[in-house]
C-alpha cells in the first residue's frame, strides 16, 4: 500500500484519517511464521516458539496498521506568516526490501496558508504514512505531498534521517551510518531564504 491513508472530511477544519490495515490476514500470517520458521529448521511446535508465529504476525500487523487520527486545523485568523517546524519527532518504517526497521528522527515544517495545524498531527501523519512497506525516500515524499493536498499551506518540508537495519545490523553491518531524505514543496522548494531558513532550522534536529 503506498496510495496514502484514507480521509474523509467531517467539517471544516477536522478531516477524519481512518485506520488502514491495508489487508492484514492474521491467522494466515501466523500461518506464514510457522512455514517460515519450518524453512529455517526451527520447529513451531516446540513449547518454547508455540506462541512465536502469532507474536510476530501481530508485531508486522502492529507495523502495518495506520492508526486513525483526526487532521485538526484552525483558521489562520492572525495572519501568521512564518514557518512552524516540528524537530526531533521519532520514526519507525519497515523497509520493503528486508522486512527490517528503519528507525530516526524528522522535522516537518511549513508556511501556514489559510489554515494551521495541531502541532501533534505533523507527527501523527507521519506516524500513519510510516506504518507500511516503506522505502525512505518514498515515505518523506508521501508525507510532503499529503500535507501540500490536505492542508494547502504556502510552502511544506519533510527531513528525515533514519538508521536501517537492513544496513547496520546485517550485509555491510554499518553500524550508525544514517540516511538523510527531504520532501520540499512550494516556498520551501522555490524561495532561497525559505529553503536555507528551513534546511537551517531542521539540520540540528534530523
Ligand atoms: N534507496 C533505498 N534503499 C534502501 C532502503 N532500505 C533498504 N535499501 C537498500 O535496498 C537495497 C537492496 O539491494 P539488494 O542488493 O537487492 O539486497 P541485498 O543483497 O540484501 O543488499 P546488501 O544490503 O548490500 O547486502 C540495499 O542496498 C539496501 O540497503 C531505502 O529506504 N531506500
Ligand atoms: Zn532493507
Amino acid at each position: 500500500m503506498t496510495g496514502g491513508p484514507a480521509a474523509r472530511e467531517e467539517h471544516a477544519g477536522h478531516l477524519r484519517v481512518v485506520r488502514d490495515d491495508a489487508g492484514v490476514d492474521l491467522p494466515a500470517a501466523e500461518r506464514a511464521v510457522a512455514a517460515l520458521l519450518r524453512a529455517l529448521g526451527r520447529d513451531p511446535a516446540a513449547p518454547h516458539l508455540a506462541d512465536t508465529p502469532r507474536r510476530v504476525a501481530e508485531a508486522y500487523a502492529e507495523f502495518l496498521t495506520g492508526r486513525p487520527f483526526a487532521l485538526t486545523t484552525f483558521p489562520n485568523d492572525g495572519g501568521y506568516d512564518e514557518m512552524v517546524v516540528a524537530t526531533g519527532i521519532p520514526v519507525t518504517s519497515l523497509c520493503e526490501h528486508h522486512l527490517l526497521p528503519f528507525t530516526g528522527v524528522a522535522a516537518i515544517g511549513y508556511v501556514p496558508g489559510e489554515r494551521i495545524l495541531g502541532l501533534s498531527k505533523l507527527a501523527r501523519v507521519l506516524d500513519h504514512l510510516a506504518r507500511d512497506l516503506q522505502v525512505q525516500e518514498r515515505l518523506t515524499r508521501q508525507v510532503a505531498d499529503w500535507l501540500r493536498d490536505h492542508l494547502a499551506p504556502r510552502g511544506v518540508g519533510v527531513v528525515i534521517a533514519a538508521e536501517h537495519q537492513c544496513v547496520s545490523l546485517r550485509g555491510i553491518r554499518a553500524a550508525g551510518s544514517r540516511t538523510v531524505t527531504s520532501a520540499l514543496h512550494g516556498l520551501l522548494r522555490e524561495d532561497p531564504r525559505s529553503r536555507q531558513e528551513f534546511l537551517a532550522l531542521t539540520g540540528t534536529a534530523a
